[in-house]
């Protein structure tokens, strides 16, 4: 059977860019569009050109994409020709194959937001249409507010797109811009407009998420008929955000009817590279990627539950929709007070600790984690740590130190030029196996720096200048992320803080601490980080 062309168009450098709190450089513009392009997107929207000077910078640096790039701007105003409006020059003078612009479908905006009559904005629209056709550009037409002015005043919205389609236009999207139509309404809406004269092939749908249906609603203008999708990366956008192509792209390639149904461009093998984009997105956002994100989140194929873990280990198919590597992801089987022995022996054998299945020792390491859990600590988020607490139980820990004190101090004072000076130093003494004692100490030596890391840096430095024969093995690791909470260890109040770590060779790792005093908690974690990367680096 031979597949019908769905069109993909990401709007994540124009519509994402409308996001609260998000602020591209030209530079991350041309990473993305690089990006978008690599996976095998038909369109990317690279902004409104004119409208400030990133996006103007960007159509200037734009890469060379195979795919169409897009310039978005509006529809003329009212009382001047097409030709003479300055915001639509500045459009089209990005010279891109293909031009989007935004209209007015809806009576009431026409009316109030724009102040000028119906007829007005019709011939507006298809003045401005007609103007791109004739400069030998593609022409899009985003027709705002389409859903809500269909159920206002069909007459008016069926006019309104019919004037773009009939000037040419080559896509003619269908608007949900409130986010607020679902998905039943869009399926009947995009089907009456079919029914008016506009092919599904001509006409595209751009959803936004405000009732967390974005992709619901996209999928059932599909199923009605349209042959365009618009989204964005991670579903960013205005308020709620957009139809999210990363959920998007996967559940067209990989779900039917969709991928018997359509091509979309983007061969398979690309999906692989979906996750890698995802947080190439996150990093330039500087955003916590999101976890619980479907296909490309960290917990999408994590598998906490006993029951879960045990089954998984049979027959992946038992809890997965499909197979993580095929987006790029990675199943993991966390340990936790939710989980049996399953879990525990996955994750052991992950650690390349093989234990057998009715070894007496697994239940003990079981409870402790339960126990632990109870007052406080959380092991899902925290492998290493648990890594340690399993290790000892079976006695496959070897004692490379001791702490026998620390001390840390933090103070806040003027020096003597009147500037506020924040500081902190700490000394930290070990014993190691041998029984010789280390002593470490740090103070931030740059007196220039009126401002230092803080106390937990301070320990951390001061744990890692002198561990005897291990040295060499632990100069390269540094903290990358800091989380702390305040939590119930049993009936207490105790603050939980977890360490992410990483060391030259890219691995990164883990720790949890648990105390009522926050810089002990810290503590625990920074020494568990220790001792995790001995015990996987150190021979002996
Ligand atoms: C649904 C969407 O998300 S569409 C995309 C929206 N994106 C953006 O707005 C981001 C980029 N926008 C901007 O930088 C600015 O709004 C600009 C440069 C385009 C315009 O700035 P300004 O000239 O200062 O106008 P301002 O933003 O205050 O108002 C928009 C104007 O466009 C008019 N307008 C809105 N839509 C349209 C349209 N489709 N066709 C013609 N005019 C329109 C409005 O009526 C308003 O004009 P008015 O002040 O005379 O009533
Ligand atoms: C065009 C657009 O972004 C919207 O109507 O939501």
């Amino acid at each position: 059977m031979t597949r019908e062309r769905l069109s993909l168009y990401d709007t994540t450098l124009r519509d994402g860019q409308q996001t609260q709190g998000v602020q591209f450089s030209t530079q991350d513009k041309v990473r993305i569009a690089t990006a978008l392009d690599g996976l095998g997107i038909d369109y990317i929207e690279g902004g409104w050109p004119g409208a400030n000077p990133t996006d103007s910078a960007f159509f200037e640096a734009a890469p060379r994409t195979r795919a169409t790039m897009t310039a978005f701007g509006m529809t003329k105003r009212a009382g001047r020709s097409a030709d003479n409006d300055e915001v639509l020059a500045a459009v089209m003078n990005a010279n891109t194959q293909a031009v989007c612009l935004v209209g007015k479908s809806h009576d009431y905006h026409v009316e109030t937001a724009l102040g000028i009559t119906l007829p007005e904005n019709t011939e507006n629209i298809r003045a401005s249409i007609t103007h791109i056709v004739a400069k030998g550009r593609e022409a899009l037409f985003d027709a705002e507010h389409f859903f809500d002015g269909y159920k206002a005043n069909p007459s008016y919205a069926l006019e309104a797109v019919k004037a773009a389609h009939e000037a040419g236009a080559r896509w003619v999207v269908l608007c949900d811009t409130n986010g607020g139509t679902l998905p039943h309404e869009i399926a009947e809406i995009v089907r009456a407009v079919i029914a008016a004269g506009i092919p599904g092939d001509r006409l595209g749908i751009h959803c936004h998420n405000d009732t967390e249906n974005a992709v619901a609603g996209s999928l059932a203008a599909v199923d009605a008929g349209v042959r365009q999708i618009q989204g964005t990366l991670n579903g960013l956008g205005e308020r709620c955000g957009n139809a999210n192509l990363t959920s998007l792209i996967p559940t067209l390639l990989l779900k039917e009817p969709y991928r018997s149904q359509f091509d979309t461009g983007i061969p398979e093998e690309k999906l692989k590279g979906l996750l890698k984009i995802s947080r190439l997105l996150d990093e330039i956002l500087n955003r916590v990627p999101m976890r619980q994100a479907p296909y490309v989140g960290a917990s999408a194929f994590a598998h906490k539950a006993g029951l879960h873990a045990s089954a998984i280990l049979k027959d992946p198919s038992t809890y997965e929709h499909v197979d993580p590597s095929v987006v790029g992801n990675t199943r993991i089987i966390p340990m936790s007070n939710q989980a049996g022995q399953s879990n525990l022996r996955q994750r052991l054998a992950d650690a390349g600790i093989e234990v057998p299945k009715d070894d007496p020792r697994l239940s003990r390491i079981l409870e402790r984690v339960k126990e632990r859990e109870d007052e406080g600590y959380a092991y899902d988020s925290a492998q290493a740590s648990f890594e340690l607490l399993a290790r000892e139980e079976l006695g496959l820990l070897p004692d490379y130190f001791e702490v026998e004190r620390y001390r840390v101090i933090s103070e806040r004072r003027r020096n003597a030029k009147g500037q506020v000076v924040v500081e902190s130093e700490a000394v930290v003494t070990v014993q190691l196996r041998d029984g010789s004692k280390r002593t470490g100490y740090f103070k931030n030596e740059h007196p220039q720096d009126l401002h230092d890391d803080g106390p937990v840096n301070a320990l951390w430095q001061a744990l890692k200048t002198d561990l005897g024969p291990y040295q060499e093995l632990i100069e390269d690791v540094r903290l990358t992320d800091f989380k702390v909470r305040i939590t119930n260890g049993g009936t207490e109040a105790v603050t939980r803080v977890i360490i992410d770590f990483q060391d030259s060779q890219a691995s990164r790792w883990s720790t949890v601490g648990v105390s009522p005093n926050i810089v002990d908690a810290s503590f625990q974690a920074l020494s568990d980080a220790m001792r995790w990367k001995l015990a996987r680096d150190c021979e002996v």
